[in-house]
């Protein structure tokens, strides 16, 4: 599949932001972390002093076929009606849309049951996954469609030169399938990526972890042909959240990574598109066990570390301020020379 080119960032000119914000009126590195974050940013918008961007979610929503093996504390019909109850505004991602001033937009890229609530988007690529234990969840053509779901999605935005892009998913199982992913693409024992997601426990957990073992033994999911991993093993919001990811970044937007799931699905499209690792924000640490390792793995240090592990892009929605003070620091500040104030 054809996928967009993504822009190169000149290490030069990362040098050069580094100055700026070091010639910033605070004692050299006062700011921690919102230095380095501010740094990304202006290296992305390719100005030390990068506009207050604006900032938009894309919730994917999709169903999958594990299911069926009992690996979710809830019933597979929560993802529909939790589609609903996103696209109604009473989600806690659509409380925190509304509280940080960002456009938010939820789209079915394949969940089972049909989803004609006004404000979903339709792009269901499939009606649910099939069953991994049963042969691949899903052709190569599924799984590049459901990519091309996710490109099509950031084209309708607006055309900004800069923004804030946060993706993130809703889908009973798909810390399955995110488990799934990160062993292919990381080489982790299942041990390590299989967590409770919404809350599994005891003996159920260990059932888990035991599926998890016989799809990778039946698949052999190899990182040199992330198409086939992403087709063998699910799922379509997945593939639409890589596809979202490749397609801002191919704009010079910023991507703000949600949690476990996301960042799954980050690795997907890390796989597909080299280059893209810049353009990522690692949101925040989720909860779920294997994020950590996930973390450690690609040396990335999350902006927030708050125990949620929720999903839908919230992680994602609270890191924006962070990352809009991150952009007002670095476009708004004085510098030493012009505000006359004498250096160590
Ligand atoms: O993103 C995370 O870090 C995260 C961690 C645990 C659970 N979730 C959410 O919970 C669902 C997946 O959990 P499960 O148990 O159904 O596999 C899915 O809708 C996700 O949005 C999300
Ligand atoms: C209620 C509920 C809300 C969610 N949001 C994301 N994943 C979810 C899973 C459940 C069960």
């Amino acid at each position: 599949m054809r996928l967009p080119t993504l822009p190169v960032l000149d290490p030069a000119f990362r040098e050069s932001v580094a100055r700026h914000v070091d010639d910033l009126t605070k004692p050299l590195g006062a700011l921690g972390r919102l230095e380095s974050l501010g740094a990304q940013l202006a290296w992305i918008a390719g100005t030390p002093r990068p506009q207050d961007p604006e900032a938009f979610i894309l919730t994917f929503g999709g169903d999958h076929g594990i299911a069926r093996h009992q690996v979710s504390a809830y019933p597979q019909e929560v993802t529909v009606q939790m589609m609903a109850n996103i696209a109604g505004g009473g989600a806690a991602i659509s409380a925190l849309c509304r509280a940080n001033r960002i456009h938010h937009r939820v789209i079915d890229a394949g969940v089972a049951s049909p989803c004609p609530f006004p404000g979903v988007a339709q792009r269901n690529v499939l009606r649910g996954t099939r069953d991994p234990l049963e042969g691949p969840a899903m052709t190569r053509a599924e799984a590049e469609a459901c990519i091309q779901a996710g490109l099509d999605e950031v084209a309708l935005l607006p055309p900004n030169p800069f923004a804030l892009l946060g993706v993130g998913e809703m889908g009973i199982a798909n810390s399955s399938v995110a488990a799934l992913l990160v062993c292919a693409f990381t080489g982790m024992d299942p041990a390590g990526a299989v967590g409770p997601g919404t809350g599994i426990q005891g003996s159920a957990l260990g059932r888990k972890l035991e599926v998890i073992r016989q799809v990778l033994t039946k698949h052999r999911p190899d990182p040199a042909d992330p198409l086939g991993v992403l087709a063998a093993v699910g799922g379509a919001e997945f593939g639409a959240m890589a596809g979202a990811m490749i397609g801002a970044a191919a704009r010079g937007w910023a991507v703000i990574v949600d949690g476990y799931i996301a960042g799954a699905a980050a690795l997907v499209a890390m796989a597909l598109a080299p280059g893209l690792e810049a353009f990522l924000v690692w949101s925040h640490r989720s909860a779920e066990p294997g994020a950590r390792l996930v973390l450690e793995h690609l040396g990335k240090e999350p902006v927030l570390d708050l125990d949620l592990r929720l999903g839908e892009g919230t992680g994602a929605a609270l890191a924006v301020p962070i990352l809009r003070s991150a952009c007002a620091v670095l476009r708004e500040m004085a510098t030493f020379g012009s505000a006359g104030v004498s250096r160590a």
